[in-house]
């Protein structure tokens, strides 16, 4: 793998999710692979888990790390061309992204969205101009519009938590929620008192107008499991908040939260802010943050959420605290799914 921007870059979900399991089963086992080998992360905006488990990962597999907090640390860059640089910026992004790659064998970036033009936004203008000049492979540490590693990490989880249900029968109207015909099994053949989980991406109220990245991400992902037969997705957002449907093929969509975490198996937390209305924060409904009795209605979900969450206004403290918040163990394995991406890119170096 030479880049890891989005979920079309991945060849094999399933086996990239598998080769993830298999590193969180045996850390060590490729500790060799990338010795004398430099990753370098490179941060242009704020980061907890993606920094720390980016760093754990490559030194399992044996790299070297450096860290650049562009934001903080580094030169003001400017990244448009055909400017005279007399005002702030002091160093353009084509030298400074070759610099980078001239020490490193790979390199990650972090760069959030500016939210004020969608369309630079969208086109990944930033991203794309770092890849096409370091010159090494790039793995994102979330973009403008996507952040891939949270995504397989969220993959993963699921895949693993997952739970074999011994009587389908009693989960009324789960055969309706995965299409079948009237008379078809909800069991996937030769996988006898196993259903697909229904998972589903939930909207959550927020103060801040937040990037789209790790909804539009976890959709791609989702949708392309569900396409795979190894899920059912649903989206539930209040009006106005729908996401840029080239993110979200084959996803159910609805604007009743009550409604699509009926029966449901997973219920992904997030905020983001409108795609239409881009950048503004706008006015929504009563009613959307997950609580205890949101969570009785469900088919007693895994709640999940990529972290950092804001308690109380995204997300109840009764739920993360209490049995069905997997936001821990979701972070946990943020290690093994950067783990298997970069061990993917080492082995095409
Ligand atoms: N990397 C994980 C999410 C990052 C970002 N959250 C934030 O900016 C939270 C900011 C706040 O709560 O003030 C987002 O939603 O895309
Ligand atoms: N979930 C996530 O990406 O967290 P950080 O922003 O702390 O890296």
């Amino acid at each position: 793998m030479k880049l890891f921007s989005s979920v079309h870059d991945v060849q094999d979900i399933k086996q990239l999710v598998a080769s993830a399991l298999a590193l969180k089963a045996s850390p060590y086992a490729h500790s060799d692979l990338g010795k004398n080998k430099t990753l370098g992360l490179v941060f242009m905006n704020p980061s907890l888990r993606t920094r720390l488990s980016t760093q754990k990962a490559a030194l399992n597999l044996g790299m070297n790390v450096m860290v650049m907090n562009m934001d903080k640390e580094g030169w003001a860059l400017e990244t448009q061309d055909g400017v005279i640089m007399n005002g702030t910026t002091v160093e353009h992004i084509r030298e400074a992204a070759a610099v980078m790659g001239e020490y490193c064998d790979i390199l990650g970036l972090r760069s959030f969205p500016k939210l004020q033009n969608r369309d630079e936004d969208y086109n990944e203008e930033f991203f794309n101009k770092f890849v096409k000049f370091c010159g090494v492979p790039v793995v994102s540490l979330e973009s403008a519009t996507r952040h891939p590693l949270q995504s397989l990490a969220d993959l993963v989880t699921i895949t693993e938590t997952w739970k074999p249900i011994p009587n389908p029968s009693q989960r009324e109207g789960s055969s309706k929620s995965l299409n079948l015909a009237e008379g078809e099994t909800p069991l996937p053949l030769g996988e006898a008192g196993r259903g697909l989980p229904k998972v589903v991406l939930a909207w959550a109220p927020h103060i801040k107008p937040l990037p789209q990245a790790v909804p539009n991400s976890f959709a791609e992902w989702m949708c392309k499991a569900q396409a795979e037969g190894m899920l059912d997705f649903t989206i539930a957002q209040p009006e106005g908040f729908e996401l840029e449907e080239s993110f979200t093929p084959g996803a159910k969509i609805s604007h009743n939260l009550d409604e699509a975490i009926a029966d449901a198996d997973y219920v992904y937390v997030k905020n983001w802010s409108s795609y239409k209305e881009y950048g503004k924060l706008l006015d929504f409904p009563e009613g959307w943050m997950m609580n205890n009795k949101k969570l009785s209605l469900t088919n007693n979900a895994k709640v999940m959420h990529c972290l950092p969450v804001r308690r109380d206004l995204e997300l109840a403290s009764e739920i993360l605290d209490g049995p069905n918040s997997l936001v821990i163990h979701e972070a946990g394995n943020r290690l093994w799914a950067a783990q298997a991406v970069l061990k993917a890119m080492l082995e095409e170096l």
